[in-house]
């Protein structure tokens, strides 16, 4: 398609060509076409299509208020927990709408893991913050927890710093050594797709450096969606960029592309710091 055919497009389906080949050559883990989400009478994202393709990492920016984190919570149904708040349009995972009733919602939420903006730790020990999320999915022997927690501990590099004190609440952990727990928390349970509502806001440069590394790994086993506030944060690690204003998508595109050529002038204008 050339650029003047694209221009021709409707937003929407402008989103939805770039979005299939803004990563060339992964399929899509998670697809979004035409969803609308309310608040009560607040209508907070408008007709949304936008795919998240395979083991790589999709960032979401956008000024403060235009629906990122919305989006993040509709991928695995999180809104479902408050009453008045709904979805229309689909959300394809694995050939099924997640929108449609008579889904298990914890298998859901097994498959599709979240990580907040504040570190989350929950008032128990370090390993049983690990061992809590894989228990109430599975039924795994006391050896083979020791396993899984050592392992998702080493995924986030936090073994070392916390073997000799497994026992020790996680509470007392610094914020950033809080948040990869939480990360570990979230892989233990052996997600297809995770999703960072600004993971790193709440942490100091020499954590966030190390979440954004971690998240370098990560992508090679996971699917990930970072909703971000920070420019050069999405431009290190997404491989795909959305930008959202006002609930609508705007744009997506390669992160290459979205911050040296993006096609509309809403996106220079943020991404250059005019507004947001
Ligand atoms: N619980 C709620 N009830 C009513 N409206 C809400 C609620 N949560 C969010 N909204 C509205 O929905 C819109 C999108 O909010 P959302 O939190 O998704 O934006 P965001 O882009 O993630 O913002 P930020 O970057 O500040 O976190 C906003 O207009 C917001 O006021």
């Amino acid at each position: 398609m050339n650029e003047n055919t694209m221009q021709a497009m409707p937003s929407a389906d402008v989103a939805a060509e770039a979005s299939a080949s803004a990563v060339s050559g992964r399929p899509i883990a998670i697809q979004v076409n035409n969803l609308d989400f309310y608040y009560g009478k607040t209508h907070a994202l408008h007709n949304i299509t936008l795919g998240f393709p395979e083991r790589s990492v999709t960032g979401m920016i956008g000024p403060s208020g235009c629906g990122k984190s919305t989006l993040l919570r509709v991928l695995n149904r999180m809104y479902d927990l408050y009453p008045g708040q709904r979805a229309t349009g689909e959300v394809l995972f694995s050939g099924q709408n997640i929108l449609g009733s008579g889904l298990d919602l914890n298998a859901l939420r097994s498959r599709v893991g979240m990580v907040f903006q504040k570190p989350t730790p929950f008032p128990m020990s370090i390993y049983d913050n690990i061992a809590f999320g894989i228990r109430l999915h599975e039924r795994v022997s006391r050896s083979e927890m020791d396993g899984r927690v050592e392992d998702a501990l080493r995924r986030v590099a936090l073994w070392p710093e916390v073997k000799d004190r497994l026992q020790a609440s996680a509470t007392a952990l610094s914020g950033g050594q809080q948040q990869r727990l939480c990360i570990a928390r979230t892989i233990a349970v052996r997600p297809e797709v995770i999703l960072l509502d600004e993971p790193t806001s709440a942490l100091d440069p020499v954590s966030t450096a190390r979440i954004e590394e971690l998240l370098d790994e990560l992508k090679t086993e996971f699917t990930i969606a970072i909703v971000t506030h920070n420019m050069q944060q999405a431009a290190r690690c997404a491989d795909q960029v959305a930008f959202f204003y006002l609930g609508e998508l705007v744009e997506v595109d390669s992160t290459a592309r979205m911050f040296t050529a993006p096609r509309e002038s809403r996106t220079q204008d943020y991404i250059t710091g005019r507004f947001g």
